[in-house]
C-alpha cells in the first residue's frame, strides 16, 4: 500500500528497541533506523526524533529487584540512562544530534512552547537532529506528559510534521492485542479514530515501557486531528525501514483529518490541561458560538481552583456537555466575587473596573470547532 510523501516527520523509538535485552542500550535494531534516518537526511527530508529507553538503558547502572520500580528509582535510572541513550544514538550519525528535554509544563505555557518550536526548527535548519525525550528525572506527576506517544504528536504538532512514524515492538495496530491472543488480524488503514478503535487497544506486557497500544491511538488522535498522518510500525524489522522508505505502508496507518485544526486551538484542546469549570449562560453560549468573547455577566457558576492563565473548560447551564475550553483571564477566587455581574455594577462596588472579557475569543476553542 502507498502511503503519502512527507518533508518532514517525527520518529518516534519506543524502549523496546533502545534496550531489548534488558541489559541496557543496544544497536541491535537502531542499525536499521539509523539507516533509514540518514537516507532520509540525504533525501532533504527533516526527522525529529522522539527517543524512549533512557529508563531501560539505566538499569544495568542502578540495580533494583523488585517487580514494580519506585518513582525515585525509575528516576535515578532515566538520569543515568540518558546520556548512554544519547551517545547510542549518535555513534551512528556523522552529522550533529542534538537533546532536547521536555516536560508538559514546557508545552502547556504558551510562551515556552513557542520558545520550543523555534528551538526545534533552528536545529532543523542547521541539519541537526533533534533527539527528543520525557525530562523524567525531575518531571513530577503534574508536570509531565507521561508517555513519549502522546508527546510525539504533541512535537509532532510543534514543528508542523507532516508525518507521525511510531516504531514498536509490533506490526501495527491489531483488532486485539496479539501478545494475548495469537489469531488477531492487523489493521492497515484506519480512516476515523472511534471509541471502537480505543477498545481495540491493550496496556503493555513490557515492564519498563509506558503506553501498549491506547497512547499510541491517542498520539494518533492528536496527530490526525492536526493534519498529519501517522503510522504504527514494527521498528524490530529491517524491512520495514525499506518499505518506509519506497513509499509503502507496512503497519498501520491512521488518515489525518482533512480539515485540520489550527496550531493554537490545537494546543488548546490536546496540550493544555484544564484546571477548572466555568458555567455559563444560554446567551453567553450563544454569543461564544458566534466567535465572541466570554464576558464576566455571562457566568453562574465558577468551579475548581486555578490561576489567571490556566485552562478552564465551558459548560452551559442547560447542557451537561462541555461546549469549549479557554485561557481565562481571572483566578478562580477573583471570578467567585464578580461572577454575573456587569463592568459598571462591579465598580460601583469594588471601587476599580475590571477587563469584562474572562476569556477573548482569541483563547477560546469552541469543541464544535472540530
Ligand atoms: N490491539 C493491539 N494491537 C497491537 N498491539 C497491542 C494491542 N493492544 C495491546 N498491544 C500491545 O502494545 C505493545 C506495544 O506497546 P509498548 O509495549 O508500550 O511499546 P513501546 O515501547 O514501543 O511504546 C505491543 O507489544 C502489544 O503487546
Ligand atoms: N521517557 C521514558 C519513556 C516513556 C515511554 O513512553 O516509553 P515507551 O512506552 O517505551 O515509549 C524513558 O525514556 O524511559
Amino acid at each position: 500500500m502507498e502511503m503519502p510523501s512527507w518533508r518532514r516527520a517525527v520518529l518516534k523509538v519506543g524502549s523496546a528497541l533502545i534496550a531489548p535485552d534488558d541489559a541496557g542500550t543496544s544497536s541491535k535494531y537502531l542499525l536499521a533506523i539509523a539507516r533509514f534516518i540518514i537516507e532520509c537526511h540525504e533525501r532533504g527530508q527533516e526527522i525529529v526524533l522522539v527517543s524512549s529507553g533512557s529508563a531501560a538503558a539505566g538499569r544495568k547502572h542502578i540495580s533494583y529487584d523488585g517487580d514494580k520500580l519506585p518513582v525515585t528509582i525509575k528516576k535515578a535510572m532515566a538520569a543515568v540512562g540518558q546520556t548512554d541513550m544519547m551517545a547510542n544514538w549518535s555513534r551512528f550519525f556523522d552529522f550533529s544530534c542534538a537533546q532536547v528535554l521536555l516536560t508538559h509544563g514546557d508545552l502547556r505555557d504558551r510562551a515556552r512552547y513557542v520558545s520550543v518550536r523555534n528551538t526545534l526548527r533552528t536545529l532543523l535548519e542547521h541539519n541537526v537532529l533533534p533527539i527528543v525525550n520525557e525530562n523524567d528525572a525531575l518531571a513530577t506527576d503534574e508536570m509531565k506528559v507521561g508517555d513519549n506517544d502522546n508527546l510525539a504528536a504533541m512535537v509532532a504538532t510543534l514543528v508542523d510534521a507532516d508525518a507521525l512514524i511510531i516504531c514498536s515492538d509490533i506490526d501495527g495496530l491489531f483488532d486485539a492485542d496479539p501478545r494475548v491472543k495469537p489469531d488477531a488480524k492487523k489493521i492497515p488503514v484506519v480512516d476515523e479514530i472511534t471509541e471502537e478503535i480505543f477498545a481495540l487497544a491493550g496496556g503493555t506486557t513490557n515492564k519498563i515501557a509506558t503506553g501498549g497500544m491506547r497512547t499510541k491511538i491517542e498520539a494518533a488522535e492528536k496527530a490526525t486531528s492536526h493534519g498529519i498522518d501517522t503510522y504504527i510500525v514494527n521498528g524490530r524489522k529491517g524491512a520495514t525501514f525499506e518499505h518506509l522508505l519506497r513509499g509503502n505502508n507496512p503497519g498501520t496507518l491512521f488518515k489525518r483529518q482533512q480539515d485540520p485544526m489550527s496550531n493554537k486551538k490545537h494546543w488548546l484542546r490536546h496540550t493544555l490541561i484544564s484546571q477548572g469549570e466555568l458555567v455559563i449562560d444560554d446567551v453567553s453560549a450563544e454569543a461564544l458560538n458566534r466567535g465572541e468573547s466570554l464576558t464576566i455577566s455571562g457566568i453562574i457558576d465558577v468551579q475548581g481552583d486555578f490561576n489567571r492563565g490556566d485552562a478552564v473548560v465551558i459548560r452551559s447551564a442547560s447542557n451537561a456537555e462541555a461546549i469549549g475550553k479557554g485561557i481565562c483571564q481571572y483566578s478562580s477566587h477573583e471570578l467567585m466575587h464578580i461572577k454575573g455581574q456587569e463592568v459598571s455594577d462591579i465598580a460601583e462596588a469594588y471601587g476599580y473596573s475590571p477587563i469584562s472579557e474572562v476569556i477573548e475569543s482569541n483563547d477560546l476553542m469552541i469543541l464544535e470547532d472540530e
